[in-house]
């Protein structure tokens, strides 16, 4: 998953934010995210950390301010103008809301046709084989081409919304909580469909999102963000086994059946603890919520004065750690007694 060589698509050392002059606000800080081909993935963390600005950058949709962001092992910026929207094809973005990113006055027959064709260069009907092929892909019947938005349910707008990012056959599928907004059961489907397509089409995917029983099912790499810095990278085994003290916060917040979310042995995992991604704490960002640093280890100015970096932690395995003191657990467990 390092190896970008072996990646699709990177960003390496990435910083980005909104905004210009004394008015910007910075919330990626040197992130590095290798997207290995034909897997997934999943970008996690708590609201705020900078899982959808990253999908934006990844998209290019937004310029990172320092770092670059790389297809093929290529920067993007070395691309020429034709060679950039060649590039952007093969990248696409499902969002969260399938509500609003679709134009409720247009039949999905004219969205797909739109997303095919966005010149308008063929004739009308040039595209109905690909329509239907394109439906037909996301499980909905050609008698939904004439229909608008308003007359499907949440589920099968995210269909739609799927089928208009595969018009363009994308080699990416950028997933920003595409399914947060339906049904336990409508969420099922689309998950199924999703790793359907990545089997059928051959796809990459970057998978956002904050439920970790999601992440855990469909990625097969991780990398865990806290405020805009990525503390935490391997396979998802990263769940099971963190390293990281935030990633076993996060494992342990996870929500109890019931749906709500148990407290946290340490901070608890209330958005309104988050420091903000703008302005984060000095040397490691996550310390102030850290329940090992400063309890454990008597150079406890350590983890308040000096940023980690993302190091190997175990080469063979290729788990990253952003901490002084990493849990030591999974350090053992590879080097055996
Ligand atoms: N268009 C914008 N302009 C200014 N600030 C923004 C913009 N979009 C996001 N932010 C800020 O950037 C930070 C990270 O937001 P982002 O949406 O990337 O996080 P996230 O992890 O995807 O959160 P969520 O899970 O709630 O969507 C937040 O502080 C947010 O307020």
């Amino acid at each position: 998953m390092t190896h970008t060589d072996e990646s699709v698509l990177s960003a390496v050392g990435v910083s980005a934010g909104y905004g210009s002059g004394s008015r910007s606000r910075s919330v990626l800080h040197d992130v590095n995210v290798a997207v290995p081909r034909g897997g997934t993935m999943g970008i996690v963390g708590e609201s705020g950390s900078g899982k959808s600005t990253l999908a934006q950058v990844l998209v290019g949709r937004l310029t990172p301010t320092r770092g670059v962001v790389r297809l093929d092992g290529t920067d993007v910026r070395r691309l020429s103008r034709r060679e950039r929207f060649a590039a952007r094809r093969r990248i696409q973005l499902v969002p969260q809301d399938p509500y609003s990113s679709l134009d409720p006055r247009m039949s999905v027959e004219r969205t797909l046709a739109e997303a095919i064709d966005p010149r308008g260069r063929l004739r009308a009907g040039a595209h109905r084989e690909r329509i239907t092929e394109l439906l037909e892909s996301v499980a909905l019947d050609g008698s939904a081409a004439k229909r608008l938005p308003h007359e499907f349910s949440g589920g099968q707008r995210q269909r739609i919304v799927i089928a208009r990012a595969l018009a363009v056959r994308p080699e990416v599928i950028i997933a920003d909580e595409v399914t947060s907004s339906l049904d336990t059961s409508v969420q099922a489907e689309i998950l199924e469909l999703l790793l359907d397509l990545r089997e059928r089409l051959g796809l990459t995917y970057v998978f956002i999102t904050h439920d970790l029983a999601i992440a855990q099912y469909m990625c097969t790499d991780l990398s865990v963000l806290y405020l805009g810095t990525v503390v935490e990278q391997g396979t998802t085994d990263v769940l099971t086994r963190p390293a990281h003290p935030y990633t076993e916060l996060l494992r342990d917040s996870r929500p109890d059946p019931s749906g709500r979310s148990t407290p946290a042995a340490a901070g608890g995992l209330a958005t309104e603890d988050a420091a903000d991604p703008a302005s984060p704490p000095s040397g490691c960002v996550f310390h102030p919520r850290c329940r090992y640093g400063p309890r454990t280890h008597e150079d406890r100015t350590r983890c308040a004065v000096e940023p980690p970096n993302l190091a190997d932690l175990l080469p063979s395995r290729e788990r990253r750690a952003a901490c002084h003191y990493p849990i030591k657990a999974v350090i053992q467990d590879e080097e055996g007694p």
